[in-house]
């Protein structure tokens, strides 16, 4: 059963290990629902440790969360079913059309072939793709192939998308343009979750979180931020939070 708590995410204390080495090192905050919640740190910091403890794809070792209202321990399946999910890794596949994807990915989050007809057409026209529907996603340039992974990313209506760096490689313009869809789910209610190292993209979000060496350092909307750190820049703030980092990328 779903919790009839108002919080997208709730984690307190969360924490994940791996031998001796703290990875995630007790982090709490809520994400309230239809949020657009940054999720920032420096190469390493652990977030995406974190995300995939949120995304029930890990244990944590201790601490507390609750993703959509299901607890990460014991509801796992619950969640996956609620969430979703794009990474820069894991999007499309190439060698099919937008259709077949959007046909595959709709019939993986169990969507009927009714939803899946009438969501898919809704979809290519939203995307201005009606040209291309039967094209191979392979040849579509990266900036639409971010858009339609994330489209078929929420097309069973989930509660929550976590995004791993969304739109890794495109330039502002195309970034932006993605993030008119963001917007767009976000009116709809669905809450986002989203890693990014673009700065301009932090700027886009109602709050950011800022991860240093495991832990959430600051967490704030863009506006404090600026202000605590007396700057006009969420570039500024970042590096003024993240030099003190001990923790090298790999
Ligand atoms: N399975 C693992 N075993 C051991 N150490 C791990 C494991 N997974 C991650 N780590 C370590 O945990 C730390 C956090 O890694 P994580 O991938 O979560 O960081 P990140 O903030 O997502 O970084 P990036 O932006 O580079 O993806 C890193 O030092 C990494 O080497």
């Amino acid at each position: 059963m779903e919790s009839t708590t108002t919080k997208a995410i709730s984690c307190t204390e969360l924490s994940k290990q791996f031998g001796d080495f703290v990875a995630v090192d007790k982090i709490s905050f809520d994400v309230e629902r239809g949020e657009i919640f940054g999720f920032l740190g420096a190469n390493g910091a652990g977030k995406t440790t974190a995300m995939r403890m949120l995304c029930g794809l890990s244990y944590p070792t201790s601490g507390k969360a609750r993703v959509a209202g299901f607890d990460v321990y014991t509801q796992q399946e619950s969640i996956k079913k609620n969430i979703g999910y794009m990474s820069q890794k894991f999007s499309l596949y190439e060698n099919l059309s937008i259709l077949e994807n959007i046909e595959f990915f709709g019939g993986v989050y169990g969507l009927s072939d009714n939803e899946l007809k009438s969501r898919s057409n809704q979809l290519v026209d939203t995307l201005g793709l009606q040209q291309e529907a039967k094209k191979m996603v392979g040849s579509l340039p990266l900036g639409w192939k971010q858009k339609l992974a994330f489209s078929v990313a929420i097309i069973h209506n989930p509660t929550i998308v976590f995004l791993d760096e969304p739109t890794g490689g495109v330039d502002p313009v195309t970034r932006r343009q993605f993030w008119d869809l963001i917007y767009t789910a976000a009116g709809r209610g669905i809450t986002i979750f989203v890693t990014t190292h673009y700065m301009d993209e932090a700027e886009y979000c109602n709050r950011v979180s800022i991860m240093v060496d495991g832990r959430v350092e600051a967490l704030d909307s863009p506006t404090n931020l600026k202000a605590r750190f007396s700057t006009d820049s969420m570039d500024d703030v970042f590096y003024q939070l993240a030099r003190g980092a001990k923790r090298a990328a790999d």
